[in-house]
């Protein structure tokens, strides 16, 4: 469990403007109309836009490098009620030319931790466009799926961290600020009934909570979904979303129960040799995006240890043992993992070492990675959630700054931490099996070369390289993902 709050400040500051200067790269809007509020028509939160300042050439540099970008408002635009954001929301409480602050707050249910995300966005006065000021990120293990048998208690970990959200945002703004959870792999994996349970009793959490709860604030978002709006993050915080480049990056989740790929193709090859439902086209600031991305269910960290092990959704857990090459061979333990306990352990008098661990951890991969044509290329990937804390864990990079990497980096290491597992014991029993299963990834699951640059990123200018900030757009701009 940790607490952080991030102070998040911009450079400098862009506004709205209507000129037919060519260098203006604000996205179009219509021309600002007073705010008129009608009754039962929210007049706040307004729908938010973002944009950036010109992305610089990537460097593989720390974050601090890249461009600052911001979350801007535009001036009050005429309002089209979408089923998202079609609600009463009481008012803002701050007369209309003072300085508004608002948050939004976004629940991350993964499967191994539900976070809470309070961003606060600031509007100096109506004609301004608002700016993310900083972000207020509080976690708590394990994750919803762990309480499938016992919901209520799943209840009680988001009413905990609903009292960091009532500490952050003012008493004042409480009624008008959207609280909105979506669920990752953990519930996935879940049989329905139960990851309904757990759905309900959130809801139930959120209906007694002093915050504004839109319709449909509780749900599992998919997985192409789940990419798409990490993507939509990440390309915000480096400075890549505006409506005239073509120059993005592509990011790389690795989750505990699923993974994810996710880029901008620049080659229609990329596109034509896909399966269709690896092709998300949604449009965001005027722009169309095609990206390639999916998910992989069952591919996280944590499921393809079980996967590695042959214990997931194997019969007799009571009694079974799931044993490894890829464990020292002393280990021995119960591990936990969505709620259910598995016994495993090393091959007490066999081998263990890389090339026996990497055969095993190919049987999770192979045959199920679709290997995009481009990846081969020169696209830029930002790796983040385990790749980040394996690389940080094998001291690969600088838990603070994060940094560049080569594919083959994690190949020498999980070589070397498989080669000398007693060494390594004490950073993780796993960490051998990790680090493996991280590289068969990168290399036969997706097809990246040993060559490959990857930006280990786990903040990007103090704000979380997490699907959330994406999702808070998606709430207030409500763009078509189809
Ligand atoms: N805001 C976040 C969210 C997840 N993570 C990391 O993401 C990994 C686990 O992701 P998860 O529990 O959401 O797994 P899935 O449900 O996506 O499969 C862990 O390494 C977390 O520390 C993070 O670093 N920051």
């Amino acid at each position: 469990t940790y607490y952080r709050h991030h102070r998040y400040v911009p450079h400098f500051y862009r506004y709205r403007e209507h000129s037919a200067n060519a260098e203006n790269l604000l996205p179009e809007v219509s021309n600002p109309v007073p705010e008129v509020s009608q009754p039962g028509v929210p007049t706040f939160p307004e729908i938010p836009e973002v944009f950036h300042p010109v992305p610089e050439v990537i460097h593989p540099i720390p974050e601090a490098f890249h461009p600052v970008p911001e979350v801007v408002h535009p001036a009050p635009e005429p309002y089209y009620p979408s089923p998202e954001v079609y609600q009463p929301v009481p008012e803002a409480s701050s007369p209309v030319n003072m300085t508004r602050v608002f948050y939004g707050i976004m629940f991350d249910a993964g499967s191994t931790g539900s976070r809470i995300h309070i961003y606060k966005f600031i509007q100096k006065d109506p004609v301004e466009l608002p700016v993310l000021d900083n972000e207020m990120y509080h976690a708590v293990k394990p994750g919803l799926s762990a309480y499938k048998d016992n919901p209520e208690e799943g209840g009680n970990t988001i009413r905990q961290l609903l009292k960091i959200a009532k500490k952050t945002v003012p008493e004042e703004d409480w009624k008008r600020t959207p609280v909105v959870l979506k669920a990752t792999a953990g519930l996935r994996l879940l049989p329905e009934d139960k990851a309904n349970a757990l759905l309900k009793e959130v809801q139930d959490v959120f209906d007694e909570s002093p915050f504004f709860v839109p319709n449909n604030s509780v749900s599992i978002m998919n997985g192409a979904k789940e990419g798409v709006l990490a993507w939509v993050t990440v390309n915000f915080l480096t400075g890549h979303l505006y409506t005239n480049t073509r120059k993005t990056v592509g990011i790389l989740d690795l989750g505990g129960g699923s993974t994810q790929i996710t880029f901008l193709p620049k080659s229609k090859k990329t596109v034509q040799s896909s399966p269709s439902s690896y092709i998300a086209k949604f449009d965001l600031f005027n722009h169309t995006y095609q990206l390639y991305t999916h998910s992989y269910l069952g591919n996280g960290l944590y499921a393809a240890r079980l996967a590695t092990l042959g214990a997931l959704g194997a019969d007799g857990l009571d009694w079974k043992v799931f044993t490894s090459s890829c464990l020292p061979k002393k280990f021995r333990e119960d591990v936990t993992f969505g709620g259910t306990t598995y016994k495993v352990s090393g091959i007490p008098d066999g081998y263990a070492g890389y090339k026996l661990c990497y055969y095993e951890v190919m049987k999770v991969i192979k045959g199920i990675f679709h290997q995009p044509y481009e990846v081969k290329g020169s696209s830029v990937f930002y790796a983040f959630s385990y790749y980040y804390d394996r690389a940080v864990d094998t001291g690969l990079i600088d838990g603070s700054r994060g940094g560049a990497l080569e594919v083959r980096d994690f190949k020498k290491r999980a070589k070397e931490v498989c080669n000398k597992m007693t060494k390594y014991r004490a950073i993780s029993p796993f960490l051998c099996m990790d680090m493996t299963y991280i590289t068969c990834l990168l290399k036969e699951g997706f097809g990246f070369k040993d060559s490959t640059v990857l930006q280990l990123a786990k903040k990007v200018n103090n704000v979380e390289t997490s699907w959330a900030l994406g999702a808070t757009f998606d709430y207030f701009r409500n763009f078509n993902i189809h």
